[in-house]
């Protein structure tokens, strides 16, 4: 089955379009945790017990792992998503010339892990992502409109067209869309620049970041990011440390955090 259809499954099954950002700063890890052998492991076992009914997908974010305890964390935190029937999307905006490229879609079904879709950088064109899009079970999340405050720097900047390139990037990764496992990344901290995108391509599913410690716009996430319905708004920091001064607690405060986004999200779907 197709990344977007199992991910349609699972925000009807939860009634939610919340992804959870595993980004497991260790200094950011409860105490009782720090002992464990695989602190980010412990950590994201027990957020994702405590979100997983409000999850439509978990995002962990490649940065927080690249390192050999890092990738063991990984692998163990996939598997126990896919125990919960939680669709995981690796952010690791991922892209190369072809032959590294092809290296690098290898860690879609590396050593036993099975990530279900990837976010990749369309900076090098369709050849770098051809790996990757020829996966026709794998959802591939192109970076489109990025959240952060130099994201216009040079998505922003107009082409010859008069048209800015993140636009562009939307009409390109439609044409890359042979086998309907494209999506987007639209920030939620650009509202306009989601509704824009939105109209460019209609049918295609948007992962927006930027709501929760970005302070993006929740409304405007949900209206335009989803397609059909199908979409997803991210949150790490705003659930996975809504605990953190509360000690052994952390974990029952991320599920209320998740339980508070889906409901805010779901007045707008
Ligand atoms: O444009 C982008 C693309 C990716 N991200 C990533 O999403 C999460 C957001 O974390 P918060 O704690 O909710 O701010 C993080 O992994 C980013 O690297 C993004 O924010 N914006």
């Amino acid at each position: 089955m197709n990344f977007f259809d199992r991910l349609a499954d699972r925000i009807a099954t939860v009634d939610s379009v919340v992804s959870v950002g595993l980004d497991p700063d260790p200094a950011r890890i409860p105490d009782h945790l720090q002992e464990h052998d695989l602190p980010r492991w412990a950590f994201n076992r027990r957020i994702i017990d405590a979100t997983h009914e409000h999850a439509a997908a978990f995002k962990p974010n490649a940065a927080f792992y690249e390192d050999p305890d890092g990738w063991t964390a990984l692998r163990e935190t996939v598997a126990y998503a896919h125990g919960k029937d939680v669709p995981v999307l690796l952010d690791a905006k991922r892209a190369d010339i072809g032959n590294t490229a092809r290296k690098y879609a290898e860690l879609l079904d590396d050593d036993g892990m099975d990530i279900d879709a990837i976010t990749v950088n369309p900076y090098l064109g369709r050849d770098a992502l051809e790996p990757f899009l020829s996966r026709e079970d794998k959802g591939v999340i192109v970076l489109c409109r990025t959240s952060n405050p130099g994201g216009a720097d040079l998505q922003g900047l107009e082409l010859e067209t008069g048209e800015p390139l993140y636009e562009r990037v939307a009409a390109m990764a439609d044409l890359w869309n042979g086998n309907d496992n494209v999506g987007l990344v639209v920030g939620a901290t650009a509202p306009e620049e989601l509704e824009e995108v939105r109209e460019i391509v209609p049918d295609i599913p948007f992962l927006v970041p930027g709501v929760g410690a970005q302070g993006g716009d929740a409304e405007a996430a949900v209206e335009y990011g989803l397609a059909d319905g199908v979409g997803l708004v991210n949150s790490s920091r705003g659930i996975i440390f809504a605990g953190e001064d509360e000690g052994e607690a952390f974990a029952d405060a991320a599920g209320q955090a998740a339980k508070r986004l889906k409901k805010r999200l779901n007045r707008y779907r």
